[in-house]
């Protein structure tokens, strides 16, 4: 039987399995009982078809509207104006334009509308907002525009009503037969016996089945209920927006058009627009066309469409259409008909139920026999049998009717659903914890788990940052919160760079939040810096006045450095840079001594600078090197220069290690689990960390990405299983180790990060485990690939540890 269910109902994987593996199983289960109950709870691969055909149309239509939105370019000093007429209802609401212009511009990519509108500083006019502050929620227009241009919300298959889990209990044909048996029984009996006495038999059938389908449906209908309420869980999504001037989260369900939304690498754009401001932004359309080439979007080319991901770069977002209109809003309609994936374990228990169903069946066809033997044995004995009487019919149903009863109480036609139950209740019981499971398959699959690897910062660290220590214009300094710039000692000069470096080159953002404070935004490194620099007592707002922002390359994590070019107030051009520190400093070749002055990086400072680097790390703390030049001539199609630089100073940042992660990678090791470190982050900051944490010991190897990248196949075979730490890796290092552990040394592996850099590994994984960030939230539920996700990081435990203890046998 073990060998027969792993041939026929075996290849099912927690994710991504082959479409011929699940029609497999399928085909197998033949003759069910009742198809509808049994199927519940796994893909609908007919709707999923529907799904890919749809994309498929999607980057056949985008690829046409991309070349007449081409050709048009070329023909738009004739910009004739075009024959377009606003609906009155939406005139007498106070836009200047209806739903469906906005969604066939930014759907259509049609250049040619647009430039007619006044492009997206016109679009934003006509829609009563503004592209700086945003929507004003006080007006009278607020409301209006939910009624004119809809909610961002996509038409869900609406909640089943107890009833329609009655009806769906009654498809099981073992219940028809014995109705239809109830039925003649009912009949023939009080044809023969009369009533009431000929009844009993008949009705009696029939109350059973009624018990069965109440007992059935009672107990479906409650699932449902409880799945509907997961589900709801799983949707919720916010985003940073600029409303009345603030910037502040909001649910992506509360879009409105004309809002203003900013995008960073790894979100999932929430809603069709038109970019408004932004820097080298790449977006991946891959969710919604099938096609992997991503596309850069600019003031040129700006459409952005919904479900789609933002690879890199950051920009605002002006959103047209929202919800059911867009494209994205009827692929996910189809898809979330599509269901979930079904998991191994749910599709061996479709066997197994399957196998007691055969079993059944023999049995009951021998049951039948036998009695039916009986019987004609009796009446051969008496030489009776050509002559029948009605009773003699009516016992032979009878008979007949135990034979069916045989196969409805001996098929466990509610097993499989047995184990989506159970998983479903694991899922709520993470969620407690405040782990989120997206997928059922994860529960399952987190028990068998051999191998963690782990990213460091926001999973082993607590992710708050703090600039401790720096090392500007030569000289080590303590940094804490009551030294000010002069008990640094540096230079007036050099502070100046220092703050320019700090409040220009930058991913974040200080503004002032609606209670009127000073807040903080950004990644945790970017704000340690920020607020390093407002310590230091420099102001965001004027230093970001006083000059012009040229160009912006933002940070990611295969450069591992971000740069800017500014023009200056007195003329002139510069460029600053600031990046993983080892990198940045081979990137420059002056320095700022003592006084403030530049010199040539000697040997001499150039060894300063490496030890002090390696001390800061050494202490587990995060090195940035920042680093600037004065630049001749730029225009921003230029790229940024990659050397040449002059080093202002490095910053060491300290990010905690989470209480209780020591404990818990100790609980892994006695469960036979190996935790690996993963990070970006200097080898010996990575190396410090992973000491404390317990997972780096005296014989475990830390090994750096471009090392790892560099080994043989034969190499990787001897090192791996001894990597403990891997430093400076990029998402691709990251991903390479994962598939190398999985499928070369059979590894069932659980990957944790923030999604953004580690997306691939992610996907690699048998399990992803995402950490609380908004974005990559909306990354995983397009993808699926993640499994879980932690939406708030204030509980220290990280779902990778909650992995059972006993359970570490490999699959
Ligand atoms: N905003 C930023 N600007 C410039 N450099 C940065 C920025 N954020 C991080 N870095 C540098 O890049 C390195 C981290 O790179 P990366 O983002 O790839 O790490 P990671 O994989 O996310 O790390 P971890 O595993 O710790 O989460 C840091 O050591 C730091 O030196
Ligand atoms: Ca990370």
């Amino acid at each position: 039987m073990e060998s027969y269910l792993n041939e026929n109902f075996g290849g099912v994987k927690p994710k991504n399995s082959e479409e011929e593996v699940l029609q497999r199983w399928r085909k197998l289960c033949g003759v069910v009982k009742n198809p509808k109950r049994r199927f519940r709870f796994t893909a609908n691969l007919s709707k999923r078809y529907e799904a890919a055909a749809m994309r498929r149309t999607n980057q056949e239509k985008l690829r046409i509207a991309v070349l007449v939105s081409k050709a048009a370019f070329q023909f738009i000093q004739g910009v004739s104006p075009s024959d377009y007429v606003l609906p009155q209802e939406v005139r007498d609401a106070g836009f200047q334009i209806c739903a469906e212009e906005l969604g066939s511009i930014v759907e259509g990519h049609d250049v040619k509308k647009l430039k007619f509108h006044g492009g997206t500083e016109g679009l934003a006019e006509k829609l009563r907002t503004s592209t700086a502050n945003g929507l004003a929620t006080d007006n009278e227009f607020f409301t209006r525009r939910q009624e004119i241009f809809g909610l961002n919300k996509f038409t869900e298959t609406a909640a089943r009503s107890f009833w329609v889990f009655v009806w769906e209990a009654l498809q099981d044909m073992t219940l028809m037969i014995l109705g239809v048996c109830a039925f003649v029984s009912l009949v023939v009996g009080v044809i023969m016996e009369g009533w009431p006495k000929g009844a009993h038999d008949g009705l009696g059938i029939f109350a059973s089945i009624l018990l069965v389908v109440m007992v059935t449906a009672t107990s479906d209908y409650k699932q449902s209920l409880q799945f509907k309420d997961l589900d709801k869980e799983k949707k919720k999504i916010a985003i940073q927006v600029t409303r009345n001037g603030y910037r502040q989260k909001l649910s992506i369900y509360d879009l409105l058009p004309g809002d203003i939304v900013h995008l960073a690498i790894g979100d999932q754009v929430p809603a069709d627009g038109l970019f408004v401001t932004g820097f080298s932004v790449l977006i991946d359309e891959s969710s919604l066309t099938g096609e992997s080439e991503p596309i850069m979007v600019t003031s040129g080319n700006p459409f952005l469409l919904s479900g789609t991901k933002v690879q890199d770069g950051s920009c605002k977002m002006l959103v047209t259409t929202v919800g059911m209109r867009t494209q994205w809003g009827k692929l996910m309609a189809t898809l979330s008909e599509g269901g979930d994936d079904e998991t191994p374990l749910q599709v061996k228990l479709n066997g197994v139920a399957t196998i007691i169903g055969k079993i059944g069946l023999f049995f009951a066809v021998i049951t039948f026999a036998v009695l039916v033997q009986g019987m004609f044995s009796r009446k051969l004995s008496e030489g009776s049998h050509w002559s029948w009487s009605g009773e003699e019919a009516l016992e032979m149903l009878e008979y007949f009717a135990v034979a069916v009863t045989i196969v409805v109480v001996a098929v466990p036609e509610g097993l499989p659903l047995a184990v989506t139950l159970s998983l479903a209740f694991a899922m709520k019981k993470m969620m407690n914890d405040k782990a989120l499971v997206r997928h059922l398959a994860a529960c399952e699959t987190m028990g068998s788990a051999t191998s963690i690897c782990s990213d460091k910062t926001g999973t082993l660290t607590t992710n708050h940052m703090t600039v401790v220590k720096s090392c500007i214009c030569m000289s080590i300094k303590e940094v804490s919160k009551t030294n000010n710039a002069s008990s640094l000692e540096i230079p007036d000069s050099s502070l100046k760079l220092l703050l320019q470096s700090i409040f220009s080159n930058t991913g974040g953002e200080v503004v002032v939040n609606k209670s009127g404070k000073l807040e903080i935004l950004g990644t945790p490194t970017e704000t340690a810096l920020l607020e390093f620099g407002l310590s230091l007592g420099g102001d965001f707002h004027s230093e970001r006045e006083a000059y012009k922002l040229v160009k912006l390359e933002p940070f990611n994590s295969s450069k591992k450095r971000m740069g800017v070019a500014l023009m200056l107030p007195e003329g002139g051009l510069r460029a600053h840079t600031k990046g993983a520190s080892e990198i940045v400093l081979a990137a420059c070749d002056k320095v700022l001594d003592s006084n403030g002055k530049v010199i040539p990086l000697d040997e001499a400072s150039s060894s300063h600078l490496n030890t002090t680097i390696n001390q800061f790390a050494n202490e587990a703390l995060r090195t940035l090197c920042l680093a600037y030049q004065e630049l001749d001539k730029f225009s921003p199609d230029n790229a940024i220069p990659s050397s040449g630089f002059t080093c202002i100073g490095i910053v060491g940042i300290k990010d905690p290690v989470r209480p209780g992660v020591k404990e818990s990678v100790a609980i892994c090791r006695s469960a036979g689990i190996t935790v690996r470190m993963v990070t970006g982050d200097n080898i010996n900051t990575a190396k410090a960390i992973a000491r404390e944490c317990g997972i780096l010991t005296d014989n475990g190897i830390a090994i750096e990405g471009p090392v790892f990248r560099e080994k043989s196949q034969e190499e990787m075979h001897e090192l791996v299983p001894k990597i403990q730490v891997m430093a400076r890796s990029s998402p691709l290092d990251k991903h390479t180790l994962v598939k190398f552990l999985r499928t070369n040394l059979d590894e069932v592996v659980a990957v944790t990060g923030d999604g953004t850099n580690d997306a691939p590994a992610l996907h690699e994984a048998d399990i992803g485990l995402a950490m609380g960030i908004a974005g990559t939230e909306v990354s995983i539920a397009h993808h699926r690939y993640n499994t879980i996700s932690q939406p708030l990081l204030e509980k220290s435990c990280d779902a990778d540890t909650k992995i059972p203890k006993k359970n570490h046998k490999k699959r």
